[in-house]
């Protein structure tokens, strides 16, 4: 076996070793040149809550169809646009659904979206994503600010960065052990409390599988063992593309499902009852990200 990143022994489509740089900053090229905004802020919505972007004033939208190289939407509540615009004062640029890697993407095309965001001028990404819960304490509807995550394809070797390094969006070896920035994390906890969410607001830990099956019961006991406190099948690679390119990032999950753990249980999750719970709790969802951007300082780290 080959030990060396070199592109004819790096398995196919696992990384972003398949996109130029030139193929990036033709993406951010042309979206500048499409628009007038010139967004600080960067927003990728999860499955039910594509609603966030709908909150944004003097929208441009774009089809993920029509933006060059951009990778297409497949799974519903996804809606497959790219809409900048206003939230609370800022410019924003908010993805109206992301892409997986049960979807076929590679892990280059997931993270596509969030280098773009870099050399748009993005300094701040907000992740959201729907998650079934794993502590005992959450209850469906919970929000739970993302305090780290467990990537289980990471551990396993399905990483974005994998493949030679692209010095221009960061280093070789990027640590992890700060990608949810503690500030953020801060504001999101105290602007929750102002606005009376503390009952239904958590911090905890995201574990990333694979998907696109829920998880077994052996399985969810396993992630809960290991430290997680929600699953789901995404924002992992996100966050750590963009945490190699000096993004800051806050990552919401919204609890749509507790996930079973016990083989007397009769309850089951569904695709439906995910995006069911999503759209109920997107417009908190959409206040709490709102009155963060708005006092986002975006010359400076966080709080004005
Ligand atoms: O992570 P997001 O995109 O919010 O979606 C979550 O919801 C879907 C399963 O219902 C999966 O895609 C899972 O990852
Ligand atoms: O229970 C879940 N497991 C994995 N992904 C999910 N996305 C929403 N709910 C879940």
């Amino acid at each position: 076996m080959c030990l060396n990143s070199c592109s004819s022994c790096v398995p196919e489509g696992n990384s972003s070793m398949e996109t130029s740089h030139d193929e990036y900053l033709q993406t951010a090229e042309w979206l500048l040149s499409h628009t007038a905004h010139r967004p600080k802020v960067g927003v990728i919505c999860g499955s039910g809550l594509g609603a966030l972007a709908d909150a944004l004033k003097s929208q441009d939208s774009f089809s993920y169809t029509d933006i060059p190289h951009f990778p297409q939407s497949t799974v519903q509540g996804h809606a497959g646009r790219l809409v900048f615009g206003e939230l609370g004062g800022k410019a924003c640029v908010c993805m109206q659904g992301r892409f997986h890697m049960y979807e076929g993407h590679s892990l280059g095309k997931v993270t596509f979206p969030v280098r773009v965001f870099k050399l748009l001028g993005v300094e701040t990404l907000i992740v959201t994503n729907a998650a079934g819960s794993l502590a005992n304490s959450y209850k469906t509807g919970d929000i739970m600010i993302i305090k780290d995550h467990i990537n289980v394809p990471g551990l396993a070797g399905l990483n974005p960065l994998i493949g030679p390094n692209d010095e221009k969006f960061g280093p070789r070896f990027p640590p992890m052990s700060g990608a949810y920035d503690k500030a953020l994390r801060r504001m999101a906890l105290d602007i929750c409390k102002s606005r009376g969410y503390s009952q239904f607001v958590q911090e905890g830990v995201y574990c990333m599988v694979g998907g696109p099956n829920f998880e077994t019961i052996a399985e969810a006991r396993l992630l809960h063992k290991l430290g997680a406190d929600a699953v789901g099948m995404s924002t992992a690679p996100e966050v750590v593309s963009a945490s190699h390119c000096g993004l800051k990032v806050l990552g919401l999950s919204l609890i749509t499902n507790r996930v079973t753990k016990d083989y007397e249980d009769t309850e089951s999750v569904d695709h439906g009852k995910v995006l069911g719970v999503s759209k109920m709790r997107s417009e908190t969802l959409q206040g709490l990200v709102s009155e963060l951007v708005a006092q986002l300082d975006i010359n400076g780290t966080t709080a004005e």
